[in-house]
């Protein structure tokens, strides 16, 4: 099987500081460090091969987006290794567009900056403007769109360039439904044809249309990576269990987490 995404090892750090002097002593203080170190996500390894679905699954903040991030180019990793075969694009919530840009503009600077010709740029703008159905929205700043059109103007983009590897972040969770059903449809089809596809959502329905593979973290650590028929069912399981927990026990729970992503 040729492979088209390869992790090995991947940790992302992040530096957090109890307050702002905290921060600025860090800049400006040699030899001397200041703050804690947070890990995001630690020694983190998985591959996939070309035509996978893979679907990240985990509670808030153990890491999902991060990863997808990564993935698409967005953030650097830490430490680790990251083999991406060809073009990603990231389709999330406010994910690389310009509030100050009109919609048109954001459409013609991102095409411009993978490198498309003029002409594929007119008919590419074309077709993305018709799947966003902004109309007469297109010309005003992102500034002014609400969530839904911001969501569907990413959509629209991310689908139209035809990329190798998708990642899909949250972002059908904020569009209304026919638009939703529309990107779903357009999803078969890039599945259909092949490529790669990266997916995060909390509906678990979703996870099971898609996904052939599925990757559990658990507080920036892989708890299981496998098919879906075999991770999905245990991970509905620990959802039911945690559900259940008291208040106090999910605190215990989530601190005892974090305690090891400091610490590391
Ligand atoms: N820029 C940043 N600086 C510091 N910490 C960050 C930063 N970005 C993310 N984090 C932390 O990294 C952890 C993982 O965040 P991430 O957004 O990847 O989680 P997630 O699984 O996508 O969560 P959710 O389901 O809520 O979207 C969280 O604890 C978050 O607070």
């Amino acid at each position: 099987m040729e492979k088209s995404v390869v992790i090995e090892d991947l940790s992302k750090k992040y530096k957090l500081y109890n307050n702002r002097k905290e921060r600025l002593l860090d800049l400006i203080v040699p030899g001397k460090s200041y703050g804690h170190d947070f890990y995001a996500l630690h020694n983190v390894s998985f591959t996939v091969d070309k035509g996978d679905i893979v679907g990240f699954v985990g509670v808030n903040g153990s890491g999902k987006s991060t990863l997808s991030n990564i993935i698409a180019g967005v953030i650097p990793e830490t430490t680790g290794s990251v083999f991406v075969d060809g073009q990603a694009s990231l389709i999330a919530v406010n994910a690389g567009l310009d509030r100050k840009l009109t919609g048109r503009e954001n459409i013609e600077l991102k095409l411009l900056m993978l490198g498309f010709s003029k002409h594929e740029i007119r008919t590419l703008e074309k077709d993305i403007i018709e799947f966003s159905e902004l109309e007469q929205f297109i010309d005003q700043p992102v500034k002014s769109y609400s969530s839904g059109m911001k969501s569907r103007l990413g959509f629209s983009i991310s689908i139209n360039i035809d990329p190798d590897i998708l990642l899909i972040d949250e972002a059908l969770s904020v569009g209304d439904k026919t638009f939703s059903e529309k990107s779903i449809e357009k999803m078969l089809e890039f599945k259909q044809s092949g490529k790669t596809m990266f997916f995060v959502s909390h509906s678990l329905g979703q996870m099971k249309r898609f996904c052939e593979k599925i990757l559990w973290l658990e507080f920036g650590e892989v708890k299981m990576y496998g098919s879906t028929e075999e991770v999905l069912p245990k991970y509905e399981d620990f959802l039911k269990n945690y559900k259940k927990m008291s208040k106090e026990d999910k605190k215990i729970f989530r601190k005892k987490a974090l305690e090891k992503q400091f610490k590391k």
